[in-house]
C-alpha cells in the first residue's frame, strides 16, 4: 500500500478534513482540484492558480497524449516542468474523455482504440498504456483506467462496465509498481445501483489502492441520486484513505458530499462558467450577460479578498462579457477559482471546529438570500 500520509486532522459527523503529504507538496482536505486540460487551467496562469489557494490540478491522458504527445512532455521535463506547476498533479486516465469527446471508437475488454477529436488519427487506450503515460506525465496521482457508463442505463450494462473496471484496475495496479511518492486511485463504479456500487467498492478494497474515487456519477442523475450512491458507497472504503469523487460539482454538491465523507473533487464548473460570464458568489450565482448589471457599479463582492470579485463593477464585467472581450473571462475565472477555494477553505475551518453542518446552513441561505 501506499506510503503517501493522508493525515485527518478531525472528523464531523462523516465530513473529514485533513491533509495528503506528497514530496511536492500537500493537499489539504477537503480539496477543490482545478481542472488544467490542456496543461493549463484555461484563462490563468500558473502561479495565479495557486495564489488561488489550489494545491492540486488535473491533466488528462486523453488530451496530453492527442497533444502534444505524452513522450514529448517526457522529454520536456514532465508535466510539472512543462505547464510551470511545481506542486501536485493528478492525472485522469482518459477513457472518460474518450468516451465523451472522441467519435468512432471499439471497447473491448483489453481496452479502447478511438479515432483523435483533434485530426481524426487512431489511438489505443489499455490500462497498461494509460498508467504509462501517466509515469511518463510525471503524475503525483495516477488514476486507474476505468469505463463510466452515462446515466440512466441498463442494469446489465451497468454491471458490465463494473466489472470490466475491476478487471482493469488489476491490470493498473499491476502496471503501476510502486513507484516513490506516488498514489494510485481506484475508481468505484456501479452506476445508480446500490448493490453494484459496495460489491465495486468491497472489491477495489481487497486489491488494495491509496485512495478510492467514486466514479461513474455526475453523468446525468439528479443530485439526491448522486447523495444516494456515495451514502452507499463511502461506509465500505476505508476511512483512513481519501475518497475522490470525480467531476462534481457546483457549491452545492461540494458541501452535501463533504458532509457524506468526500474529500476532494474535481469540476470544470467554475472555470467554463467563468468563460461564459457566470460567476459564483456568496450571493449565489450571477450570470453577467443579463443587462440588470449593466449600470450597477458594485463589484462581485466587496468583502472578497480576490482582486477579481473586489475590484472591478459588475457593469464593467458585464461590458466585457457582452463584447466578448478575454478580460472578462480571465476576471470571472479567477473570480470562480478563488470563491470554490474560499468554500473548501472554510469547509476545513468548520470541520475542524465541529461546526460543519451550520457552515453548510449558513452557506446555503446566503445563496438563497441572492443578491443584495
Ligand atoms: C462531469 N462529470 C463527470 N466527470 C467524470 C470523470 C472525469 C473527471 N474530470 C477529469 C478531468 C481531468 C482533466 C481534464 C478534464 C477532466 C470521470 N473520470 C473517470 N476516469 N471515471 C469516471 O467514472 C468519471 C466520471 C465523471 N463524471
Amino acid at each position: 500500500m501506499s506510503e503517501i500520509p493522508f493525515r485527518i486532522a478531525a472528523t464531523d459527523g462523516a465530513a473529514r478534513t485533513g491533509a495528503l503529504v506528497f514530496p511536492r507538496g500537500e493537499i489539504r482536505t477537503p480539496a477543490f482540484m482545478p481542472v488544467g486540460t490542456a496543461a493549463t487551467v484555461k484563462a490563468m496562469y500558473a502561479g495565479q492558480v495557486r495564489e488561488t489557494g489550489a494545491d492540486v490540478v488535473l491533466g488528462n491522458v486523453y488530451h496530453l497524449m492527442l497533444r502534444p504527445g505524452a513522450e514529448r512532455v517526457a522529454e520536456l521535463g514532465g508535466l510539472h516542468r512543462f505547464m510551470n506547476w511545481p506542486h501536485p498533479i493528478l492525472t485522469d486516465s482518459g477513457g472518460f474523455q474518450v468516451m465523451s469527446l472522441s467519435s468512432l471508437r471499439k471497447l473491448d475488454k483489453d481496452g479502447v482504440t478511438f479515432k483523435s477529436h483533434i485530426d481524426g488519427s487512431t489511438h489505443r487506450l489499455t490500462p497498461e498504456r494509460s498508467v504509462e503515460i501517466q509515469r511518463l506525465l510525471g503524475a503525483d496521482v495516477t488514476m486507474q483506467f476505468d469505463e463510466c457508463v452515462r446515466l440512466p442505463a441498463p442494469p446489465a450494462e451497468v454491471e458490465r462496465a463494473m466489472r470490466l473496471s475491476l478487471a482493469w484496475a488489476e491490470r493498473s495496479k499491476a502496471a503501476f509498481g510502486t513507484p516513490q511518492g506516488r498514489a494510485l486511485f481506484g475508481i468505484v463504479q456501479g452506476g445508480d445501483a446500490p448493490d453494484l456500487r459496495k460489491a465495486s467498492a468491497r472489491a477495489l478494497v481487497d486489491i488494495g489502492f491509496d485512495g478510492y474515487a467514486i466514479g461513474g456519477l455526475a453523468v446525468g442523475e439528479p443530485q439526491h441520486v448522486m447523495l444516494a450512491m456515495l451514502e452507499e458507497t463511502t461506509p465500505e472504503l476505508p476511512a483512513g484513505r481519501p475518497r475522490y469523487l470525480m467531476g462534481v460539482g457546483s457549491p452545492d454538491d461540494l458541501l452535501k458530499s463533504v458532509a457524506r465523507g468526500v474529500d476532494m473533487f474535481d469540476c470544470v464548473m467554475p472555470t467554463r462558467a467563468g468563460r461564459h460570464g457566470q460567476a459564483f458568489t456568496r450571493f449565489g450565482k450571477l450570470n453577467l450577460k443579463n443587462a440588470r448589471h449593466a449600470d450597477d457599479p458594485r463589484p462581485l463582492d466587496p468583502e472578497s479578498p480576490c482582486p477579481a470579485a473586489r475590484d472591478y463593477s459588475r457593469a464593467y464585467l458585464h461590458h466585457l462579457v457582452k463584447s466578448g472581450e478575454i478580460l472578462g473571462m480571465m476576471l470571472l475565472t479567477w473570480a470562480n477559482l478563488d470563491y470554490y477555494q474560499r468554500l473548501m477553505e472554510g469547509a476545513r475551518a468548520a470541520i475542524a471546529a465541529g461546526r460543519f453542518a451550520d457552515y453548510a446552513a449558513e452557506t446555503t441561505a446566503g445563496w438563497e438570500a441572492g443578491d443584495r
